[in-house]
């Protein structure tokens, strides 16, 4: 478990996270998310002992990073731009880690597997995509079979197979009961990856909440029609006291969207005046909207002060 509580972070004049208190649960993953600069990785580098709060504090399994024994036994990272010398292979990088933490080696062969590396284990790191990179710096976290796992946008350079691969790997790790804690700034995927959402907008919390309640608040429905009649349409629909707004989709002649109105009652309207529509069916605003949508607000907010 990682207790937040509190956090502050000011760096000169940049107030990079400001009072945050959050606590992340075993046996989900949780999603850490924000626009870029938001704080995510300040954050995460205190929670590993890497940055001193200048306020508050944070517990991972109860205590500070600086007082745990065997700390890459207990707590796995992966931070962005992670440091590997160019110069040493996979298998020595990792080897090399295992020795200085007291891990039995034959983890590293474990780890290599679980990430698909085995193949090119001799290769020289500086010869490694970014893609490969990730995977290698994600071996590294999962070396010392740890509780609790951090990765600072583990998504980047990973190409469609292998973001398919790490949803899975997170998922997995979750279900065997570790905490694991992802950041992202992208709510899309996070929306299927995560469990549970810890939304952050200029250092401050502005969701921690699960990723279907966040979906329920956050996404705004409403029926789309496209009509050889928007103006008859119009006059119908505001008769019945619902909202109808231009739709700049691409359609062809554009599309009206219906508010507060579900699919069935808004084609019972149609019908029942003889209305021609080409199309009509409900849509959700993707969570991507919601999330930029939240965070602007919260931009917004703190600029106005
Ligand atoms: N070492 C530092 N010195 C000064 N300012 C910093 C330092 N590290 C971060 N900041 C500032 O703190 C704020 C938060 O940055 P941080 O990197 O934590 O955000 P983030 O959410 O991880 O964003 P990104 O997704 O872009 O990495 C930013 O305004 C950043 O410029």
């Amino acid at each position: 478990m990682i207790e937040v509580e509190g956090l502050t972070k000011r760096y000169g004049r940049t107030l990079a996270v400001d009072g945050l208190s959050f606590t992340v649960e075993p046996g989900r993953v949780t999603g850490f998310l924000g626009p870029n600069g938001a704080g995510k990785s300040t954050t995460m580098r205190m929670v590993l002992g890497l940055d001193r709060p200048s306020a508050g504090r944070v517990l991972v399994d109860g205590r500070p990073y600086a007082e745990l024994t065997d700390p890459l036994r207990r707590v796995g990272a992966l931070l962005e731009a992670r440091a590997v010398h160019g110069g040493r292979s996979a298998y020595h990088h990792l080897l090399w880690l295992a020795q200085t933490n007291r891990i039995p080696v034959s983890r590293v062969g474990e780890v290599l597997e679980q990430v698909g590396l085995t193949a090119v284990k001799r290769k020289r790191v500086k010869g490694f995509s970014l893609g490969m990179n990730q995977r290698l710096g994600i071996a590294a976290a999962l070396l010392g079979d740890p509780g609790v796992l951090l990765f600072d946008e583990p998504v980047n350079g990973l190409d469609p197979e292998g973001i398919v691969w790490l949803r899975t790997l997170l998922k997995d790790l979750a279900g065997q009961g570790r905490t694991v804690f992802v950041s992202s700034h992208l709510m899309s995927e996070m929306a299927l990856t995560a469990e549970h959402l810890v939304v952050i907008g200029r250092g401050r919390l502005l969701a921690d909440t699960t990723v279907e309640r966040f979906i329920a608040d956050n996404s705004r429905s409403f029926v789309r029609i496209t009509t050889p009649d928007p103006a008859r349409l119009r006059s119908v629909f505001a008769a019945e006291g619902i909202q109808v707004t231009d739709l700049e989709d691409g359609a062809e002649g554009g599309a009206l969207a219906a508010h507060g109105v579900d699919a069935r009652r808004a084609s019972e309207l149609v019908a029942a005046h003889g209305l021609v529509v080409h199309e009509i069916g409900l849509r959700q605003a993707s969570l991507e909207e919601a999330f930029v949508r939240m965070t602007a607000a919260a931009v917004e907010f703190r600029e106005g002060m």
